[in-house]
């Protein structure tokens, strides 16, 4: 920790995308000096569509699902012209614009992965680069703070254990994470496994283009529209109105669904064993009228291959030629070996969704997953890592910090079906509530 009066040493800031630019963006503001390291040409990460970084899971058709006011940095609005739920070449056009606006490109290293992560004797990290393309050495400089912000949706998660007779299917077993135009899908049976937002578009698209689709869920979903009443979704549920206790809020945003759409089983998809909120929201305008034309068959989740049959734990079976995986993601650091943070089943250990509290100087920008938009929020995170790097805040002892990690996993899990999916669950106005309440709580006076 900087003392008020001293200069910020230098950071590291691992990646350009939606979280690194904005961390780029504040800790230049605050005068912190920082390399950031991208592996792309570009900035953006997921949301640059065929990404030459290798590893963005964007697919052509893909929208946000949170609208434009509640991605946009506060710093930098999205423009008015820009429709409601903007595609990756929108939301990509707009970090570009912000990076030039605030002059950040040149600040920003392309084409070079960091490949280590150590702490250093005697403080801070030893950060080892790699240029993409040349061939030159790794190069290892030392930073006091590195800050990750390599993304948490681009490490696919395939089922595990994999299902009795995999190997056997003849056919195409691919991950969402892959998957890019329904072309692939024309003229064929596809299965897609997953009740998330990746599956039911993906099922959405494929029921346009194959010859039959059968979307496959180990449980039901609350599936929420982009648009309610005239507006996005998030527009209402956003509203001063809608931020009482959570229990009225599920209470309103149960209501608010049944009114606008009915039940789920209503459109054959199977109750859900949690109530709204309980979840990851599964953001979809398409797919229950997709259901209702009878253009996607809704299966239990998969048990078991036989050649190029799908068998469904209800003993029903279809013949298939593709299956899509959108199983999730795994949130992985490969630069930081297990002795340094460990992300086992999704579960990383950090003060407040940001710091190691046994690695000072480590910080992770935008690993977390709201009931909102990532980025906003990973500009208050950003915020409150400058004002720690320049001596303005204080973090609160280890102990401390190990007792909110604690009382924050108890809370999610009470929250939230159990699944890997729900390891770093946010709300988004509570949790910036949070953060900013940080902030003043342990400012230096
Ligand atoms: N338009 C947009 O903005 C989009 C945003 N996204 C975001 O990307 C993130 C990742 O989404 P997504 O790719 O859908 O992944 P998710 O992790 O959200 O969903 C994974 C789904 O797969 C199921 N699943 C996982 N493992 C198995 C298994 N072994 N057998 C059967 N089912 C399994 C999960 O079930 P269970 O709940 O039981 O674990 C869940 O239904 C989310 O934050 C999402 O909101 C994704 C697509 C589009």
């Amino acid at each position: 920790m900087s003392p008020a009066s001293s200069r910020p040493g230098r950071a590291c800031i691992i990646g350009a995308g939606s979280s690194g630019i904005i961390a780029a963006q504040v800790l230049d503001a605050a005068g912190v000096p920082f390399d950031c390291f991208e592996m792309g040409s570009e900035v953006g990460g997921n949301w640059r569509y065929d990404n030459d970084n290798g590893v963005s899971s964007a697919y052509r058709s893909l929208h946000i699902n949170t609208s434009r006011q509640a991605m946009e940095y506060a710093a930098y609005p999205m423009p008015e012209s820009l429709p409601d739920y903007p595609s990756h070449w929108q939301i990509a056009a707009y970090f570009d614009d912000f990076v030039d606006h605030f002059g950040l490109r040149e600040k920003i290293t392309f084409r070079t992965e960091v490949v280590k992560v150590a702490p250093a004797d005697g403080g801070g990290y030893d950060v080892t680069v790699r240029r993409i393309g040349k061939r030159s050495e790794p190069e290892t400089r030392h930073y006091e703070h590195v800050l990750v912000a390599n993304g948490h949706h681009w490490d696919p998660r395939w089922p595990e254990p994999s299902f009795p007779g995999a190997e056997t299917f003849p056919g195409v077993q691919q991950h969402a994470h892959y998957y890019r135009t329904p072309d692939e899908l024309a003229g064929k049976r596809v299965v897609v496994l997953g009740i998330g937002n990746s599956a039911t578009d993906i099922a959405v698209e494929s029921s346009r283009v194959a010859k039959e689709t059968y979307l496959a869920m180990r449980r039901g979903a609350h599936i929420v529209p982009k648009f309610m009443f005239g507006m996005p979704t998030d527009h209402l549920t956003d509203s001063p109105l809608a931020r009482g206790p959570l229990f009225l809020q599920k209470l309103g945003m149960a209501a608010m669904l049944r009114i606008a759409q009915g039940r789920v089983t209503d459109y054959g998809l199977p109750e859900p064993d949690h109530k709204v909120l309980e979840a990851h929201p599964t953001v979809s305008d398409d797919l229950l009228t997709r259901l209702g034309h009878g253009d996607i068959t809704v299966k239990p989740n998969i048990d078991r291959f036989e050649g190029s049959k799908v068998f469904f734990t209800d003993g029903s079976a279809v013949e298939a030629d593709v299956v899509v995986y959108c199983t999730g993601y795994k949130v992985s650091f490969p630069f930081l070996g297990d002795d340094v943070v460990h992300a086992e089943d999704n579960h990383v250990d950090l003060y407040r969704r940001v710091v190691s509290p046994d690695h000072p100087g480590l910080y992770f920008i935008g690993l977390i997953q709201p009931i909102g938009a990532v980025m906003p929020l990973a500009e208050e995170q950003a915020h409150w890592v400058a004002e720690v790097l320049t001596g303005r805040v204080e973090l609160p002892p280890p102990a401390e910090m190990r007792a909110q990690i604690a009382s924050y996993d108890e809370a999610l899990r009470k929250r939230y079906v159990a699944s890997k999916r729900h390891t770093i669950q946010v709300d988004a106005h509570k949790y910036r509530a949070e953060l900013r309440r940080e902030r003043k709580e342990h400012a230096r006076r």
